[in-house]
């Protein structure tokens, strides 16, 4: 860059001295070497002046002498005295100064000052002779001065003698002869002498002239060498800046052609003063052409404030004002009526404080717009087929129950779900699935109307929403829903697969008015179109009970599900105790509570007769079971009290899961849990209905060492004669006898029988629900070998019970 202003930090006049102090230098130089040279002259005139005065005062001195000596006129004598003044007192002034130590500086004034010098003079003369009589140039004159000097000392005794004979009056005409010839003879060597002196000092001057002459020259050939040497340096220094801004012009223009966003920069005006390859691509013209126009003419541009144009946009810019409205994403009109949206900035550009212009960069944001869109269209589309997906159905759906309905006219949800797709999958491969689903897609889209929508909920599940649309039009369009995806056929590398659609649907009456309802009712419609014998349509019923008791299972569903993902399920614990002899360690059974936010436990009650129905059990089960032999195992580990038997609780829909056994096998492998501490838990009812798989199963547990207990024993009693193929050691007898026991002799007597028939089999017997000590009593006193109730205690986390003992 050329160093154009003072550096940050200087003032200006500092930077200008920076660079022309040796220029103020060699003049300043110059001009004492002019002043002291002509201060010098000045001195040389001075004494070459003074030598005249000399001369002439010698020369009078001597003429009046002689008449004097001729005529004794004492006019001539007084002229005399004073003509010979002159060279005595310019020897004087000599004196004082060269031959008197120290100098008499006085002195040499007064006698230059009776050498008639001039006064101005006088300061001159004495410089030149006191500094530079040393000086053979000064030394010459110096010496014929001297002389003549002595020639005025021989003419002035002449003159004492002269006089003091006039004073005598014994001058006769000889002496007066012999007095004249004396001056003549004085005059001849003194003419001579101050004729050499004044050549000399002619000549000395002559000199001194030249040498200042050659002094000045020098000294000027030398000022200017050294402001040549100073310009040279300065110019390479500038040439250097000029260079290395060159360079970084040159960077930045390369820079700015490099980089991919649009710069275009303005005067004050408006006026455009640059624009780089990205700019020229952008508004479609040449930098040449674009130059010194208007930013408006070259520029179209859609900054959302209503006007097409960039007129107003520098004077926001230099303002420090928006570029765009706010949230709005400006676009750059092309010639070719294309929009391009861009992320616009500005900045006014400025020089030393002021205001110049003002910068524009403009990025192309299609791409990143082209992201965005892409990314919120995954977020509401489903890749496979394009439709909309679950979230934005729930959305739309969200809509349109906030909204007011035309009573009868409320539109209709409906869930479809693909009959047996599974087996497409497995037979055909899972290609074969997707093209079946994008044909049942199709298919379902051709049979809807506008404005409807269709979604992918997930699987082979679609939502319907039927805007608008009375009971009748709906189920007419469920039935050709139907019809059509019963008729679909799908070729496939040869083969026709087709399909079977189960469809459920429901009225969006006002009484569903939140999603998850008409979600939640929907499905169960669609279940019970399974249910049904699949391929068909299930029309929901607000009357329908079955249906609501359903819903309401659904939601269980909805909830274990969450509550097995999200760890809401907690192990208590209620120990029974031995009634016939003292314990041998604790014994206890796992209870299963589920904690949702913000609510108390629940109770398995509530939640297995759905979890059952739905099939979850198999998967509480093993939650249970991996859970207890957890909590066993870091009891175990933690040296607790011992444990003697730990009964856990397996669901009839579990008994026939072979993969269960197994689990059950792995985990207690994994726990290090002795299995002689389990005893698993089986309900009558379901151990009876799963026979063949829950005698294979307490077979192969009870090898490990695991025993078995029969839960809620009694409730079928028809079912007793099935109990001598059971393997169990415990008979639970169900809590509904015991509760009553001490109030209803027969359930006494049930209890009397059950605890019997146990014995006879070589089975321990275990009373529920003792929920008093008399009843506790009363169990004692039948032979009952263990209860189990509130009475003894109360269910405890898992961790307190096993912690207690
Ligand atoms: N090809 C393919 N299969 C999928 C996709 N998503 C889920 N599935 C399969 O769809 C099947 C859905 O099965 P279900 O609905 O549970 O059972 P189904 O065989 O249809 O039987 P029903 O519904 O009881 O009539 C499962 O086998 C899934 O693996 C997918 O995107 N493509």
């Amino acid at each position: 860059m050329t160093d154009t202003g003072a550096p940050p930090g200087q003032g200006p006049l500092r930077a200008t001295l920076r660079i022309t102090w040796p220029f103020l230098l060699m003049v300043v130089l110059l001009a004492a070497c002019v002043a002291s040279s002509l201060y010098v002259l000045s001195a040389v005139r001075a004494f070459v002046a003074g030598e005249s005065l000399w001369t002439k005062g010698q020369k009078d001195a001597i003429y009046y002498l002689d008449r004097y000596a001729a005529t004794g006129s004492p006019d001539a004598y007084v002229q005399y005295r004073k003509a010979v003044e002159v060279p005595l007192g310019d020897k004087a002034a000599r004196l004082a100064l060269l031959e008197s130590r120290p100098i008499d500086l006085n002195a040499a004034r007064e006698g230059f000052a009776r050498g008639e010098n001039h006064p101005d003079d006088i300061d001159s003369l004495i410089w030149l002779l006191q500094w530079f009589h040393r000086f053979e140039i000064m030394r010459q004159p110096l010496v014929h001065w001297v002389v003549g000097d002595q020639h005025i000392a021989s003419l002035q005794l002449l003159a004492e003698e002269i006089h003091q004979g006039h004073t005598a009056g014994l001058v006769d005409a000889g002496t007066r002869r012999s007095w004249q010839a004396s001056i003549r003879s004085i005059n001849a060597g003194a003419t001579p002498a101050a004729r050499a002196f004044s050549a000399s000092l002619g000549d000395s001057s002559r000199r001194i002239v030249q040498w200042l002459l050659w002094a000045n020259v020098g000294m000027a050939s030398l000022l200017i060498l050294l402001t040549t040497w100073h310009t040279r340096g300065l110019l390479a220094q500038r040439q250097r800046a000029e260079l290395a801004l060159d360079a970084e012009r040159e960077q930045a223009r390369i820079t700015l052609a490099a980089i991919g966003d649009a710069v275009v920069t303005t005067d004050l005006q408006g006026q455009v003063l640059y624009l780089n390859a990205a700019a020229e691509a952008l508004v479609g013209m040449p930098a040449r052409e674009a130059t010194g126009r208007p930013l408006a003419q070259v520029l179209q541009l859609n900054d959302g404030t209503g006007a097409l144009g960039a007129e107003h946009l520098v004077e926001r810019v230099l303002r420090g004002g928006p570029t765009h409205r706010d949230g709005f994403t400006p676009t750059v009109v092309r010639p070719d009526q294309s929009a391009v949206p861009v992320k616009l900035m500005g900045s006014p550009i400025e020089h030393q404080g002021r205001p110049k212009g003002a910068v524009l960069v403009l990025h192309d944001v299609t791409r990143e717009q082209h992201y965005v869109e892409q990314l919120s269209w995954q977020a509401s589309h489903d890749a496979l087929t394009g439709l909309v997906n679950r979230r934005e159905f729930e959305h739309r759906l969200e809509v349109l129950l906030s909204q007011p309905r035309a009573v009868g006219r409320e539109g209709a949800l409906l869930f479809v779900d693909l009959d047996q797709f599974k087996l497409i999958n497995d037979t055909c491969g899972h290609q074969a699935g997707d093209e079946m689903l994008r044909e049942v897609c199709r298919m379902l889209q051709s049979h809807l109307r506008e404005g409807d929508t269709l979604a992918r909920l997930g699987g082979d599940e679609f939502g319907i929403l039927l805007k608008d649309c009375p009971p009748g039009p709906s189920a007419r369009i469920a039935e050709q829903l139907r019809q059509a995806g019963h008729e679909l056929r799908v070729l496939w590398e040869g083969r026709q697969l087709s399909t079977g659609l189960s469809i459920g649907m429901v009225q969006l009456i006002p009484a569903l008015s939140t999603i998850q309802e008409a979600m939640r009712v929907a499905d169960m419609a669609c279940y019970r179109a399974k249910e049904g014998g699949r391929n068909q349509v299930f029309v929901y019923q607000t009357e329908d009970i079955e249906m609501s008791r359903r819903e309401g299972d659904m939601d269980w569903v909805r909830r274990l599900r969450l509550a097995l993902e999200h760890h809401r399920f907690r192990l208590h614990a209620q120990t029974i105790t031995a009634l016939q002899r003292d314990g041998a360690g604790l014994h206890l059974e796992v209870l299963l509570r589920l904690a949702e936010d913000g609510t108390e436990l629940i109770a398995p009650g509530c939640f297995i007769p759905a979890a059952e129905h739905y099939g979850m059990m198999p998967a509480i089960d093993r939650w249970v079971v991996r859970h207890t032999l957890a909590a066993l195992a870091q009891h175990q580990a933690a040296g607790g009290p011992a444990v003697h038997t730990c009964a856990i609780n397996l669901s009839g829909t579990s008994l026939g899961d072979e993969s269960l056994l197994r689990y059950i096998h792995t985990e207690i492998e994994q726990s290090g849990v002795d299995p002689h501490l389990l005893c698993f838990e089986i309900t009558e009812t379901s151990a009876i209905s799963h026979l063949p798989s829950a005698v294979r199963l307490m077979k192969d547990l009870q090898q490990l060492g695991c025993r078995f207990a029969l839960d809620d024993f009694g409730v079928g009693m028809s079912s007793f004669t099935y109990l001598k193929h059971l393997p169990v050691d415990y008979l639970k007898i169900d809590g509904s006898f015991v509760r009553d026991l001490l109030d209803d002799p027969t359930n006494r007597a049930m209890v009397e029988m059950i605890n019997h028939i146990g014995h006879v089999m070589g089975k321990e017997t275990i009373a529920e629900f003792a929920e008093s000590m008399e009843i506790v009593d009363a169990l004692r006193a039948i032979g009952v070998d263990h209860a189990q109730g509130y009475a003894l205690s109360r269910p405890v986390p898992l961790a307190d019970c096993l912690r207690k003992g």
